[in-house]
C-alpha cells in the first residue's frame, strides 16, 4: 500500500470507529484513545462542557483520582477556564511556570504522568457553539507537528460532529420525557380540582368558561411547557400568568415579568439581556438581565406581540437552548426558566402579515389558553362584582354590602370592551357613591355610554343586541318589561339630573313632570342629585 493510500485507509477507519460509539462516554474513550496512539501522544482527555454552561467535567479523570474532576468556568485558577474565554489553543509548559494550584488541575497532570507540555483545544459544533475541550499531554512539545496534520484536523472535525448530534439526541429524548412526565401529571384529577378552588379565589368566576381556564391553569402549571395566553385586553389575562407560576414548582423561584409594549425596542434587547461592564459607552456598571433574573422562576413576556422581528430570532435561540450572550460578554450564560407569554393581538394574522415569526410562535404555543371575553361569560358577572366589592370594603374598611340584581341586569347588557377591568372600575366608583351597608343601585353604575350599541355585532348582522339607554338591559335580554323601563326611567332622569347640575326644577320642566312627581321617582329609583 502506498503512503497516500495508508493515510486514506488509517482516516477511514478512525471515522468508522468514531460515528459507531452510541453514546458520549464511549465516543469520548474512543477519541482520546484514537488521539493518543495515532499521534505518540502520553496521554488525552475530554472535558465536556455542563448543559448549564458553567462548568466543564471530564468523566476519565473523575473514574481514576479521588478528585471531583469538574472544573468552575469562572475560575481562573485553572487554565481552562481562560481558554474557553479566549475561544483558541493554548499550550502549556512546566518551564512557562502553569499553575498548579488548582486540584483539580493538579489530579489531571498526576493522572497523566507529571506530563511536562500540555496542548489544550476548544472543540467546537459547526454552530461555534464551544462542546468542550480535549486536552493533550507529553513529555516534549510536540504540537505543532500534530496539530498542523490533516489528520489531527479531520478528528477534531468528526469528533465536534457526533458530539453535537449526541447532545442533540439527549435533548430530544429529554424533551419527550418532559412531556410524558407533564402529561403523567395531568392525571391527578383530585389535586386539580383542590388547587383549582384555591385559585378560584383570585381568578374569580362562576361560568363553566372560568372553571375550565382554571383547570387548564392548574394543568399547565405541572408541566415546564411554555405557555401562550391569549385574549382581549383586561380580560385577566395577567391573573392567568401569575396562577401559572404559583402552582408550579417554581412558585418560590421569581416571578419576572416583561411589558414588551412599555419598554422601547431599542431597550427590550438590553433588559433581557444584560450587559457588562465598558459592553458600550456609559455601561460603567454591570447589569444582570431579566432572563438572568428568572432562573429558577418563571419569566412572563407581556404583550409578546410587540416584540420586534430582530429581538424574536434571538428570543427563539435563548428558548431553544436556554443559553444567553449578555452584552459584551466572552460567554454564554444559563437560565433555567419557565417561559409564559400573553398577546390581545391575533398572532396567527400577525404571522401572515410577516409581523411574527411562525417557528416562535410554535414554540411559545406548547400550551395555548385562551380567555374569553366577558360579555361571552355573564355568570361571571356576580361573582365578579361581589369580589371587587369585598377588596373595596378591605381597602377602605368600608363599603356597600352588594348588588342589586336590577344593576346586575343593567351589567349583563354592557358589552364592556374592556372587559374585567372596565367592570372593577364601574364598580369601584359605584361603590364610593354608595353608602355602607347599602347595594349598589343601578343609578350609580358608571358605564361608558359609547360602548352601549355592540357596533361589531350590530355590522355582523347579529344585531339582537340593542340597547336603549345606559344601565338598561338590552332589549334582546329583557324579560320583564315593568322592571326595563323602571331601569330605562331612571337612566333617564340620572342623565338629566346630570346635565343640570342636580337642578330638580330644570330637570323635571325639560322632561315635562311636575317637580314632585320628579322627587318621587328619584327617591324611588334612589337617584341623587348629583345625577
Ligand atoms: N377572573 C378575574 N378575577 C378577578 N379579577 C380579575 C379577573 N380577570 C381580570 N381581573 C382584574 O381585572 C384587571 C385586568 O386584568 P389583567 O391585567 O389580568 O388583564 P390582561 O388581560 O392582562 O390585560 P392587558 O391585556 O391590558 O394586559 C385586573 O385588576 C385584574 O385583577
Amino acid at each position: 500500500m502506498g503512503q497516500m493510500q495508508k493515510e486514506l485507509h488509517t482516516g477511514i477507519e478512525l471515522a468508522v470507529a468514531l460515528i459507531r460509539q452510541g453514546d458520549l462516554p464511549s465516543l469520548f474513550r474512543e477519541a482520546t484513545s484514537q488521539v493518543e496512539r495515532l499521534f505518540a501522544v502520553d496521554h488525552c482527555w475530554l472535558l465536556e462542557l455542563e448543559h448549564s454552561g458553567r462548568a466543564l467535567r471530564c468523566e476519565a479523570l473523575a473514574a481514576v483520582s479521588s478528585i471531583e474532576a469538574t472544573f468552575d468556568c469562572r475560575d481562573f485558577s485553572h487554565p481552562f477556564a481562560h481558554v474557553l474565554q479566549q475561544g483558541q489553543p493554548r499550550e502549556l509548559s512546566r518551564d512557562a511556570g502553569y499553575r498548579l494550584d488548582h486540584p483539580g488541575f493538579q489530579a489531571l497532570l498526576e493522572a497523566s504522568g507529571k506530563a511536562d507540555a500540555l496542548w489544550l483545544q476548544p472543540v467546537c459544533a459547526e454552530s461555534g457553539k464551544v462542546l468542550g475541550i480535549l486536552v493533550m499531554c507529553h513529555r516534549t512539545a510536540v504540537w505543532p507537528g500534530i496539530v498542523s496534520q490533516p489528520l489531527f484536523q479531520g478528528v477534531l472535525t468528526l469528533l465536534a460532529f457526533q458530539w453535537a448530534a449526541e447532545l442533540q439526541r439527549n435533548d430530544q429524548v429529554w424533551q419527550r420525557r418532559l412531556l410524558k412526565r407533564s402529561l403523567d401529571q395531568l392525571h391527578s384529577s383530585e389535586a386539580i380540582r383542590s388547587r383549582s378552588e384555591q385559585l378560584a379565589t383570585t381568578l374569580v368566576g362562576g361560568s363553566v368558561g372560568m372553571a375550565d381556564l382554571r383547570a387548564q391553569v392548574i394543568r399547565a402549571a405541572g408541566s415546564q411547557l411554555s405557555v401562550l395566553i391569549q385574549g382581549e385586553t383586561g380580560c385577566g389575562k395577567d391573573l392567568v400568568a401569575k396562577g401559572l407560576h404559583q402552582f408550579s414548582n417554581r412558585a418560590d423561584g421569581p416571578f419576572v415579568v416583561v411589558n414588551c409594549a412599555a419598554i422601547p425596542d431599542s431597550l427590550l434587547e438590553n433588559e433581557l439581556f444584560g450587559h457588562t461592564k465598558g459592553a458600550f459607552s456609559g455601561a460603567d456598571r454591570a447589569k444582570q438581565g431579566l432572563l438572568a433574573q428568572a432562573d429558577g422562576g418563571t419569566l412572563f413576556l407581556d404583550e409578546i406581540g410587540d416584540m420586534p422581528m430582530s429581538l424574536q430570532s434571538k428570543l427563539l435561540r435563548v428558548l431553544e437552548t436556554r443559553q444567553f450572550r449578555p452584552l459584551g460578554a466572552q460567554q454564554e450564560q444559563h437560565s433555567d426558566f419557565r417561559l409564559v407569554a400573553a398577546t390581545h393581538q391575533p398572532l396567527q394574522a400577525c404571522i401572515r402579515d410577516g409581523g411574527f415569526r411562525r417557528d416562535l410562535f410554535y414554540r411559545l404555543n406548547q400550551v395555548p389558553l385562551t380567555v374569553t371575553p366577558l360579555r361571552e361569560r355573564s355568570d361571571d358577572l356576580e361573582p365578579l362584582c361581589r369580589h371587587f366589592i369585598r377588596q373595596y370594603q378591605q381597602r377602605e374598611g368600608q363599603g356597600p354590602m352588594g348588588i342589586s340584581s336590577q344593576a346586575l341586569r343593567v351589567l349583563a347588557g354592557h358589552p364592556f370592551p374592556g372587559n374585567v377591568r372596565e367592570l372593577r372600575n364601574v364598580v369601584e366608583f359605584a361603590c364610593l357613591q354608595t353608602p355602607a351597608g347599602d347595594d349598589i343601585q343601578p343609578e350609580t353604575l358608571w358605564l361608558d355610554p359609547l360602548a352601549v350599541v355592540e357596533p361589531d355585532r350590530a355590522e355582523a348582522g347579529q344585531a339582537t343586541a340593542v340597547v336603549v339607554a345606559p344601565g338598561v338591559p338590552p332589549t334582546r335580554d329583557i324579560d320583564n318589561l315593568r322592571e326595563a323601563s323602571q331601569a330605562f326611567e331612571a337612566a333617564v332622569i340620572t342623565e338629566r339630573l346630570r346635565h343640570y347640575n342636580g337642578n330638580r326644577a330644570q330637570a323635571a320642566e325639560s322632561l315635562g313632570l311636575p317637580k314632585r312627581t320628579l322627587a318621587h321617582k328619584c327617591q324611588k329609583y334612589n337617584v341623587s342629585e348629583a345625577g
